[in-house]
């Protein structure tokens, strides 16, 4: 199947927005935010400017990582309804180049962030990229239903990568960051699998729904999210923001667990609750970051 998504590519006619598109832009938003608010939050202090250097390196190790996976799975991407258009399987972009691409710019992100802070958040930002790329893209993804379980740990690290660029050190303060996104990342991802379940069974993914079933997943959403309810307010018990910040995740947890019972209790062929919670998942991890910032500056 490579060689037909290989094949596809038309060397010489790709555009800025395709390289775009290889970023994974819209999901990195997100993760770029934490790794901001992470920076913004770390005691001590940072020159503005290195710290907007230091979020660019976070952003660019990310899109890159993303052009990475992108390339790694051009066969299984080219199968997926929801992925078949991204620009390796739709021929926009040759897969080598994105590999290149992906190579390069994360090598630079990594240099970047040495030159502009120091080698803990450096470092740090190279084992995240590594890790997204050979813990769960090449070694889990098509391994185990376990995949976004340990590799979400990726997408959890930003928030330590950009308090490390402050401080240059690991924390508990620092991990509680890290553990609320470790533990947000499965229901996240199982609420979008339930209804893209098919996607994942054609392309022989491993995914919790296709291998242990949909109530299955439906329960273990229920767990992650219920432990959700204190692991959010880790960043008030470990000192990095207050009680307001504290309350207010109990409510978002709240709402959240609400939505796993609502997919939970749907019948089997219902995926409206968990495109709904999927959604939610989105608003939740966004708005807890923004009230960690609200905290501090209103309340801290
Ligand atoms: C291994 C961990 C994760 C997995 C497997 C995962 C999986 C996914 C998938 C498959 C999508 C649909 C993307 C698309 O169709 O373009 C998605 C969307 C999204 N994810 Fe995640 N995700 C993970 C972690 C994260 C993290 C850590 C963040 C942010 C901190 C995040 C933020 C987002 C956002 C913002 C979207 C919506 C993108 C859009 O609007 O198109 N994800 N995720
Ligand atoms: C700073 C840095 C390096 C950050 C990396 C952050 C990171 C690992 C985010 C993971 C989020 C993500 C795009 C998951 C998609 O899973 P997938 O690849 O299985 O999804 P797909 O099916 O949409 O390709």
């Amino acid at each position: 199947m490579l060689d037909t998504v290989d094949a596809l590519a038309t060397p010489g006619v790709s555009r800025v927005s395709d390289y775009v598109a290889l970023l994974k832009p819209r999901v990195m938003s997100l993760v770029v935010f934490t790794g901001l608010v992470g920076l913004w939050l770390a005691p001590g202090h940072i020159h503005p400017l290195l710290g907007a250097v230091a979020v660019a390196a976070i952003a660019i190790g990310a899109g890159a990582s993303g052009a990475i996976n992108m390339w790694y799975d051009r066969d299984i991407d080219a199968v997926m309804t929801r992925t078949r258009s991204r620009p390796i399987p739709a021929g926009a972009v040759a897969a080598d180049d994105a590999l290149g691409f992906g190579v390069l710019l994360s090598i630079f992100s990594v240099a970047l962030m040495a030159v502009a802070t120091n080698a803990v958040a450096a470092a740090l930002l190279a084992f995240t990229i590594a890790f997204y790329v050979f813990v769960y893209t090449v070694w889990l993804k098509r391994r185990t239903p376990q995949n976004i379980v340990i590799g979400g740990a990726a997408g959890a690290l930003p928030p330590m990568v950009g308090w490390a660029a402050v401080t240059g050190d690991v924390s508990w303060a620092s991990l509680s960051l890290f553990l609320l996104i470790f533990m947000w990342t499965p229901p996240h991802f199982w609420a979008l699998s339930l209804f893209c379940n098919d996607d994942y069974r054609r392309a022989g993914v491993p995914m919790l729904p296709v291998v242990a079933g949909v109530p299955a997943t439906k329960r273990h959403m229920l767990a992650y999210t219920l432990a959700l309810l204190p692991i959010g307010l880790l960043p008030t018990l470990t000192g990095v923001v207050g009680w307001g910040y504290g309350i207010f995740s109990l409510l978002a947890g709240l709402v959240f667990l609400g939505h796993a019972v609502r997919v939970w209790r749907a019948a089997d062929g219902d995926v409206a609750p968990a495109r709904a919670m999927f959604r939610f998942s989105l608003a939740y991890l966004f708005v807890l970051f923004a009230a960690m910032v609200a905290d501090r500056l209103l309340l801290g």
